[in-house]
């Protein structure tokens, strides 16, 4: 059996009038964040580090932000694609483990609605699907309420 570490980043900037998606999950919140997607921070960091463990290039490699067909796509959509890329190298997912770094909105009671919907489309157990949260303390970008950053952690196997 191979196993494989990989590990993910991903910034996105907070704006007003745009809808905020984290994890496959609308939140109720007075800014959203940019992109040339829906720009889910968390599935993002998520899809570079299944990519980064399979030695698969990165996200914006597969699904370029100058692409129409990834206009407003939702995230979902690509992490399903990023789940068949590392497919057809002959992974699959062991279990992942993210952060996300977020001033507001508090994320606690939502981690369970994330947690399920990132799974589904995973097609792994929940409890191999670990998410939290945490502020800078007010410091830095994330601080400041300009921007929401995530990190993910994922293991991947090949019998
Ligand atoms: N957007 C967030 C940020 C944090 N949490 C929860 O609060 C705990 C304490 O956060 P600190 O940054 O002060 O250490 C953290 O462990 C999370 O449980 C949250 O729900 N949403
Ligand atoms: C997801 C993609 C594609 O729609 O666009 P964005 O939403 O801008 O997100 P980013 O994290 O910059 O990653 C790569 C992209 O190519």
């Amino acid at each position: 059996m191979k196993i494989r570490v990989g590990f993910g980043f991903d910034v996105h900037r907070l704006v007003t009038d745009r809808e905020l998606w984290l994890g496959g999950v609308r939140l109720e919140h007075e800014k959203g964040l940019l992109g040339h997607s829906d720009a889910d921070v968390l599935i993002h960091a998520i899809c570079d580090a299944l990519l980064g463990a399979a030695n698969m290039r990165d996200i914006g490699y597969h699904f370029p932000d100058t692409a129409g067909e990834f206009k407003n796509i939702d995230s979902k959509i690509l992490l399903k694609k990023t789940v068949d890329l590392i497919g057809s190298k002959g992974y699959s997912i062991g279990n992942i483990d993210a952060t996300i770094c977020a001033e507001r909105p508090k994320l606690k009671t939502h981690i369970p609605a994330m947690q399920q919907t990132l799974s589904a489309v995973l097609g792994i157990d929940e409890d191999d699907v670990s998410v939290k949260a945490t502020t800078t303390e007010k410091l830095g970008f994330t601080g400041r309420e300009e921007g929401i950053s995530a990190y993910a952690t994922v293991l991947i196997v090949k019998e």
